[in-house]
């Protein structure tokens, strides 16, 4: 037998410990990647078991909608809810102020959306996401309309950024967000001041939005694995 993925481990735990959080008769924000995926399987046991009644989800990408047609979630959309009651996604980086990079899925638009309205905004990571400063192992993913590529990545050199357009995977070309747009991941040699980052780079003309989340989660649940045993912690 082959010893289980630890950082699956993690995921699974967590996201687990999330889709816990969800009480009936909420509005859901269901987010995006490997991580959050456990949370809406999760969510959908639970309505399945008959534990969880009434809750409606919205998506922040095309893959949580995908699953959460898988698990048996209904969804709705912005324009038929007054608010959403608690949202869980994933993210890239965390650092100790719970400041965030996402968009590792190229979906950091739709999420910030989504998790800025949530009244409880949970992150889901394993422990491996946890850093002392943003920036440190992540690049911050931009996403920009394709026509403003260029200006927009000679704007960000300016800004000291290093940027490079995301290509597929088993795809020829870049990624292409369900917005219909591209992502430019940029490096930085530090980020002294994530709030202003994220203010700066959005005021580029072009680009849409980018992956730097302050001031927005208010959970975090980390998954991590002690003398082989999973748990969870929060700051
Ligand atoms: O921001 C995201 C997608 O745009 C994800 O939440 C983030 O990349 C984390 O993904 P995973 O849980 O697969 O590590």
């Amino acid at each position: 037998m082959t010893a289980a993925d630890p950082v699956k481990v993690m995921k699974e735990e967590v996201g687990k410990a999330a889709a816990a959080l969800v009480k009936s008769n909420s509005v859901v924000g269901l987010g995006t990647g490997s991580t959050t995926a456990y949370a809406i399987q999760y969510i959908g046991e639970r309505l399945k078991s008959g534990e969880l009644k009434d809750i409606v989800g919205v998506p922040t990408s095309f893959q949580a909608e995908v699953l959460a047609k898988q698990y048996g979630i209904p969804l709705t959309t912005l324009d038929a809810i007054a608010h959403i009651d608690i949202a869980i996604d994933g993210a890239d980086e965390v650092d100790p102020q719970k400041n965030l990079i996402k968009g590792g899925g190229a979906a950091h638009t739709r999420e910030k959306v989504v998790d800025y309205l949530a009244n409880q905004f949970i992150v889901v990571i394993d422990a491996g996401k946890l850093v002392d400063k943003l920036g440190s192992s992540f690049a911050v993913p931009v996403e920009v309309i394709p026509m403003a590529m260029t200006p927009v990545m000679n704007a960000i050199k300016k800004l000291g950024g290093k940027p490079e357009l995301r290509m597929g995977v088993r795809k020829a070309g870049p990624v292409i967000t369900d917005q219909g747009n591209m992502v430019i991941d940029v490096r930085f040699d530090d980020i002294p001041d994530p709030v202003n980052l994220e203010k700066t780079l959005n005021n580029i003309p072009g680009v849409l939005e980018n992956g730097i989340f302050v001031n927005c989660a208010d959970i975090v649940l980390i998954g991590e694995v002690i003398d082989g045993k999973p748990s969870v912690r929060q700051i």
